[in-house]
């Protein structure tokens, strides 16, 4: 588990860590539309917090005014220590941005892409090609070095703008949607370079659409909607907030259905999937309670599921999504 190489504020700890991030009000509009609506965030310094929001939230936009490259409109903002409308410089010195407006040139070489970004950062010649070389390494790109970037993959140019932005060694990370469009090999490459960055004590704000991601590396997760933030807190429990665990049962003859229903009063029924949902909390005790008492009134489903409510319920329930996890979580 990410939080147990990287605590935040751990119970009894006297006094919390300092905030990387903090934001008080952050209001941001484009014209009539308001995408941002008084958010309010403190990241700790040394963790990971994951921003998740459906399309349009306003994750991207939240990224580029903390990290300088647009203003808000309103909102009391500091990252690294530094306020953002009074010292938005030495705020770019403290973090690094990597993301959907990614700063690699597909024209040239992964080495001369960090050397370009060494020499950006006022490295001397011999700093920036120890610093590229040592990168290149971690990120396991040494072979393709010399290659031009456009015959990456989408892995290695995800993994290359990473490299970039650690040139400075920037203590504060922003990492907007970094696996989005990887496969599953290089998305956990990605998670695992993340976990060592923070292990590092670097502080990565990351913004997601997937729950897993978030689930696997965010100490904190802040789920964006209609401008606000719906809820906030580790993934557990955000979990929590949602009572969407049971046991469904499913019948293929009728009658068998029927005999559940009237046994079953307390189930939700679907009549017309002829399944039953139970309320439960997923324990093994509890399964067995349901299984013996199943048994005893002689109801034989043909399919028996557990559902643990995980960070889709949550998702589905704060974001108004559809179907199924809206009827979970209510
Ligand atoms: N420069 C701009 N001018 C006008 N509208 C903008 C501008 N930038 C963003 N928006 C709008 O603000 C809203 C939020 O966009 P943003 O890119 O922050 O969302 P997001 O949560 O990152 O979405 P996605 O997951 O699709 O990347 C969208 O409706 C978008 O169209």
């Amino acid at each position: 588990m990410p939080s147990a190489v990287m605590p935040t504020s751990r119970k009894g700890e006297s006094t919390p860590r300092p905030a990387a991030i903090s934001a008080v009000g952050l209001r941001k509009s484009f014209g009539d539309k308001t995408v941002l609506d008084g958010i309010d965030l403190r990241i700790p310094t040394g963790s990971v917090f994951a921003l998740l929001g459906p399309n349009g939230a306003g994750k991207t936009t939240a990224v580029k005014i903390l990290s300088t490259l647009i203003t808000a409109d309103a909102g009391e903002l500091r990252v690294g220590g530094h306020d953002l409308a009074t010292d938005p410089q030495a705020v770019r010195a403290a973090i690094g941005v990597t993301g959907q407006f990614s700063a690699v040139d597909g024209l040239i070489t992964g080495e001369e892409n960090m050397l370009l970004m060494a020499d950006l950062q006022h490295l001397s010649k011999q700093e920036g090609r120890k610093a590229a070389a040592e990168l290149l390494e971690r990120f396991d790109l040494t072979e393709a070095a010399r290659k031009p970037v456009s015959t990456y993959s989408g892995g290695m140019k995800r993994r290359l703008d990473l490299a970039m932005t650690l040139v400075g060694n920037p203590r504060i990370i922003f990492l907007d949607e970094p696996t989005t469009g990887l496969d599953p090999r290089s998305r956990h490459s990605m998670w695992q370079i993340i976990r060592e960055l923070v292990s590092d004590g670097a502080t990565v704000f990351l913004t997601t659409q997937y729950l897993e991601e978030a689930d696997e590396l965010a100490d904190r997760i802040a789920v964006l909607n209609d401008g606000r933030i719906a809820a906030q807190g580790s993934a557990e429990e955000l979990k929590r907030l949602v009572p969407g665990g049971h046991i469904r049962l499913r019948f293929t003859d009728p009658a068998a259905y029927q005999t559940a229903v009237a046994a079953l009063r307390e189930a939700t029924r679907d009549d017309e999937a002829l399944a039953l949902r139970i309320p439960s909390d997923g324990t093994q005790r509890e399964l067995r309670s349901v299984l013996d008492w199943l048994d005893s009134a002689d109801i034989e489903a043909d399919e028996l599921a557990v559902h643990t409510p995980d960070l889709d319920d949550v998702f589905f329930a704060l974001t108004g999504g559809t179907d199924q996890h809206q009827e979970t979580a209510r």
